[in-house]
């Protein structure tokens, strides 16, 4: 599969000028949270993270796309974020990967809010000497070190390219993980280099609860909720200190806030490597291959009501996903237009106020032109409330299928 990145402005307008085609099924699944107050367009909270979009497709252009869709595969060093709230077992996690028997050579960056580098001795990698570690002491990579995060990557791989082949990078407990997301695709000096392969997110079984029912001041973040609302993988850990009862509400309301995530429980974070590692949770070759597999439980889903989609009306269900499929349908609501063309469907599972996820799936014919205002205009609208989307776009008139990601991510 072929993929490319360009300018998100180009991309788009030209993707929506040169192409009037149906959409015959596209998932665009996306972490949302309802917006308080106003909804305002920041040219610059939303342009400047997506200013790289990429688009991979699945077999050759046609001629009448204009693309350049030959791109060389990606070699570019894959980069993991562990994080997750204060003491949740990051290290202990970072600990299990370096001691592990993968081969990989890996770079860690280590970042600590305090003066004192306490973690950086607690990583077992530093005795060992196989592999380097770097610290980033007195702040939080997502805002007073990020500068730094930046300068380290980019000396990482000018001084060290071919020495090591993946980064690990640990945030502090109190890190909001999307202006480091964004760090990899703002900056060319990493994003040349370095991609972004998952963000990995520890969630302590005992004391997350707490986190995540912290009410705070208005304009402040709830990083506990943030880090599980951009994770590609979550690890409910520490799970020997709560009854299963108790794991089973948190991984529900987890699922509440992320459902396109994997989750796994854990004690001491001790989970296959390569649920951590080499995942692809923005890769475009991986989502596309879990977006299809949503797809198609989309198509095998047994809907208790009839479609009848030769009638004059539109079915509009919103969805949430998880991966399992494992949610019920008491209760949700289906919002059923009448009297509209598309026969598109989602399905909206409202569960928690803060944080959730949707998946929409629509199926015929779509148009692109139609589609791409809408997505224009949920971006312009809604940026600031969307943590993330991937997406898969099937066009007529072409073989191929586009898939798409966008980091959402606000400073
Ligand atoms: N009982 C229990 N303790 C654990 C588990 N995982 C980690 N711990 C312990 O919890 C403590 C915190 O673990 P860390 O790995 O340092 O957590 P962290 O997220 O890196 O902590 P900060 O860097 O302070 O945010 C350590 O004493 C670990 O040994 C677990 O599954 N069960």
């Amino acid at each position: 599969m072929a993929s490319l990145s360009m300018e998100i402005a180009t991309t788009f307008l030209s993707f929506t000028c040169r192409q009037q085609p149906k959409i015959p099924t596209t998932l665009v699944p996306f972490f949302y949270k309802p917006k308080v107050g106003n909804l305002s367009y920041k040219t610059a909270s939303y342009a400047k993270p997506m200013r790289r979009f990429s688009v991979a497709a699945r077999t050759t252009a046609s001629d009448d796309i204009d693309v350049e869709t030959k791109i060389p595969a990606d070699n570019r060093i894959p980069a993991t974020i562990i994080t997750g709230f204060l003491g949740s077992g990051k290290t202990t996690l970072l600990n299990h990967i370096l001691t592990a028997d993968h081969g990989k050579r890996i770079a860690v960056i280590e970042n600590e809010y305090g003066e004192v580098d306490i973690d950086g001795s607690l990583v077992a990698a530093k005795t060992t000497g196989a592999e380097d570690i770097i610290m980033l002491n007195n702040g939080c990579l997502c805002c007073t070190v990020r500068g730094d995060l930046v300068r380290m990557i980019s000396e990482l791989v000018t001084k060290k390219k071919g020495k090591f082949d993946h980064i690990v990078i640990e945030t502090t407990g109190l890190a909001n993980p999307a202006p480091i997301i964004q760090t990899f695709y703002a900056e060319d000096s990493i994003f040349n280099d370095v991609k972004l392969d998952g963000v990995v997110t520890l969630v302590d079984a005992k004391h997350a609860g707490f986190h995540l029912d912290e009410v705070k001041p208005k304009g402040v973040v709830n990083e506990a909720i943030e880090q599980i609302a951009y994770a590609d993988r979550i690890i409910v850990n520490k799970t020997d200190l709560v009854s299963e009862p108790q794991v089973a509400s948190l991984v529900e309301r987890i699922k509440n806030i992320n459902r396109m995530a994997y989750l796994k429980h854990t004690e001491f974070g001790k989970v296959n490597l390569d649920y951590v590692l080499g995942i692809g949770g923005f890769d475009l070759e991986r989502i596309e291959s879990s977006v299809n597999a949503e797809v198609e439980k989309e198509d095998h889903h047994d809907h208790d009501h009839d479609h009848d989609h030769d009638h004059d009306h539109d079915h509009d269900h919103d969805h949430d996903h998880d991966h399992d499929h494992d949610h019920d349908h008491h209760g949700h609501e289906h919002d059923h237009k009448h009297g509209q063309h598309d026969n598109h469907h989602s399905h909206d599972h409202t569960h928690d106020p803060g944080v959730s996820s949707v998946s929409i799936v629509c199926e015929g014919s779509l148009d692109l032109e139609k589609a791409n205002m809408w997505l224009g205009t949920l971006l312009l609208e809604r940026s600031e409330d969307i943590y993330r989307m991937k997406g898969l776009l099937s066009v007529e008139g072409m073989n191929e299928r586009f898939v798409f990601q966008l980091p959402i991510v606000k400073l």
